[in-house]
């Protein structure tokens, strides 16, 4: 599925966007050797994640201009905070870890760098800021899932890979294409590209996939 104009050239212009979708800790998921004990506190760190970044779209519907937009923004708040989380807390509730605990799980440096990142780059910026930063998490989820089901060796994370490489969760990536597509030509015309916006706007997409990087490196140390 496509995920829009905006988002696949930003992606061909972030230089550690391979580091981010190819990760160890992909590859771990894909060929099932990434460690139980890896994958659980990464959850445990992607609940309050999830909670963060719903906070952030949340915000992106206070930043919208139009219906449409305010609309595509509370549709993905709801995938995130209703539909993807219920996959941490069904993965860890077998796991013996109830959501009163993962809801007091203490926050990696890492996860609070990026969510506050996006944060702020919603609070300071406009929608455009804000999409840029948060368009690396929802996307980039959607090639990995879409990728990892279409090469994974091993069935220890399947459930991981099929809750993104999902037709529901390919809809939200495609929606938030559209979000964005609209947002930036809406605010930027025709030729984006040649807005004096352009680059601050690809730097915060590139800072968001690194942020990304960090995440996944966390993962692997419990
Ligand atoms: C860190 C991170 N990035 C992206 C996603 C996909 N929404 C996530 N759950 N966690």
């Amino acid at each position: 599925m496509k995920y829009g104009n905006t988002f696949a050239v930003w992606r061909d212009n972030a230089p550690a966007w391979p580091a981010y979708s190819l990760h160890k800790f992909v590859r771990g998921l894909g060929d099932g050797t990434l460690p139980h004990d890896a994958f659980l506190h990464y959850l445990k760190q992607d609940y309050v994640f999830l909670i963060h970044f719903s906070r952030a779209w949340a915000l992106a519907i206070t930043k919208a201009d139009t219906v449409e937009e305010m609309r595509l923004a509370a549709g993905t708040v709801n995938g995130l905070i209703n539909e993807e989380i219920a996959l941490h807390i069904k993965t860890c509730a077998e796991a013996g870890i109830d959501e009163a605990t993962l809801f007091a799980t203490q926050e990696r440096q890492e996860n609070l760098a990026y969510t506050r990142y996006v944060l702020d780059a919603g609070h300071s910026g406009d929608l455009l800021d804000l999409l840029a930063a948060l368009a690396p998490c929802v996307m980039g989820y959607g090639e990995i899932g879409s990728h990892l089901a279409a090469t994974k060796t091993s069935d220890s994370y399947a459930e991981w890979i099929n809750t993104y490489a999902s037709a529901e969760y390919q809809q939200v990536c495609h929606d938030v294409g559209v979000l964005i597509d609209g947002a930036i030509a809406r605010r930027l015309g025709n030729d984006p590209m040649a807005s004096p916006r352009w680059a601050a706007l690809q730097a915060r997409f590139a800072m968001a996939t690194q942020l990304e990087i960090g995440f996944w490196d966390m993962g692997l140390n419990p």
